[in-house]
């Protein structure tokens, strides 16, 4: 498994802890930017990130920007993108086991390093459940193909 991380201006340092959590894992990823806390836009950063997950089955994303929203909706117009915003541990399970979304996005405005570690920590961790979720996430993927 890869993971794609990025990040706007509001999002560096929480960024910055999640690589570390991501290191001492030994996790493989790639960091997409951005490195300081200039102001800058969410939205090539997501659709980088985006991308890079469509394109590898075996990928997941991290993106961060101040609430996480931003960041999502730019994600989410990427076709096969299923990025949820998660700042609890109980979604961060159930978006992974029911919607198989592949890429988390979360808000350093919102949420402290030690809990961002813990939903990370989760999410990276918990697989799909297929069966009556597979039907649903179908729904959404054939919707896209279609669009
Ligand atoms: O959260 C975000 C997008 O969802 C951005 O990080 C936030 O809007 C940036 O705001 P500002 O330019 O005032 O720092």
């Amino acid at each position: 498994m890869k993971v794609y991380i990025g990040c706007d201006h509001g999002g560096v340092y929480l960024k910055a802890a999640v690589k570390e959590h991501l290191t001492e894992e030994h996790i493989e990823f790639e960091d997409l930017g951005v490195h300081e806390t200039v102001s800058t836009d969410y939205g090539p950063i997501a659709k980088r990130v985006a991308e890079l997950v469509v394109g590898d089955v075996e990928a997941l994303g991290i993106l961060i920007c101040g609430t996480g929203i931003g960041m999502s909706i730019m994600a989410n117009k990427v076709n096969g993108a299923r990025a949820a915003v998660v700042h609890d541990t109980f979604s961060a399970a159930a978006t992974r086991g029911h919607n198989d979304s592949n890429i988390l996005c979360m808000g350093e405005r919102v949420i402290g390093p030690g809990l961002a570690i813990d939903v990370v920590k989760t999410w990276l961790s918990t697989t799909f459940e297929g069966g009556r979720h597979q039907r649903r996430v179908d729904y959404i993927n054939n919707y896209e193909i279609k669009a």
